[in-house]
């Protein structure tokens, strides 16, 4: 079973001021660099952009074999990160398979894939690893946030967030101002974790 690390911040004292974060994906760099780079503690993102093939399986197997192959890639620490988008008709799928699905069928697919069923209701999840070199076992910080499917509404910048709307926001995330979503996604949620995570590491 993979280590899921917990959330105890408070704890912690901050340490790691830089990690190396894996990614071909400029949305999710620009998310991750501006949550880190708040608060009392910032984290610096060096950002490699390396093309990591992805196997099959849960949203806890995808992330630590992403995880895996950067670190064998970089020969160093690394973080990475996969997100799902998960719908409750569809017992979670289709969760770390959303990239394909969202290229090939868009927003109006996506909406129709729920058509028949009784429930739109969906979550965002993601899950960052992090590995401390090639020949550490990855550590994985989910995050998760409850919403409903919907029509497209929003900039079209960044993948489904136009046809997902978190509970008891009445907007979607394309449609919130940037700091609203970062106050409140599945990414940032992770990233609380992670960050205290890192900020536990002893002095050297
Ligand atoms: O509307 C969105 N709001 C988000 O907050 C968000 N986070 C990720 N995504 C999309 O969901 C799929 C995940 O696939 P994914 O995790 O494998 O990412 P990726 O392949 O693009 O990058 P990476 O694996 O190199 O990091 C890709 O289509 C991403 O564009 C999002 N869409
Ligand atoms: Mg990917």
């Amino acid at each position: 079973m993979p280590k899921i690390s917990e959330c105890t911040s408070s704890i912690y004292s901050a340490l790691v001021k830089k990690i190396a974060f894996v990614t071909g994906n400029a949305n999710k760099l620009r998310e991750v660099k501006a949550i880190l780079s708040s608060g009392a503690h910032p984290i610096e993102i060096d950002s490699q952009s390396l093309d990591i093939p992805e196997v099959q399986g849960s949203t806890q197997e995808v992330a630590i074999a992403k995880c895996r192959m950067a670190a064998k890639l970089l020969q160093g620490p690394c973080i990475t990160e996969d997100t799902a988008l998960c719908f409750e008709a569809m017992n979670g799928l289709p969760g770390p398979y959303i990239k394909d699905f969202l290229a090939k069928l868009g927003h109006e697919g996506l909406n129709k894939m729920l058509d028949g069923f009784s429930t739109r209701a969906a979550w965002a999840l993601c899950t960052f690893a992090y590995s401390a070199g090639p020949d550490s076992e990855p550590i994985l910080f989910e995050g998760r946030t409850d919403g409903t499917l919907v029509p497209a509404r929003g900039p079209a910048v960044f993948g489904w967030d136009p046809c997902f709307e978190p509970l008891g926001t009445g907007q979607t995330y394309a449609e919130m101002d940037p700091a609203r979503k970062n106050s409140l996604s599945h990414r940032c949620k992770a990233l609380e974790k992670l960050r205290a995570y890192l900020q536990s590491f002893p002095q050297e």
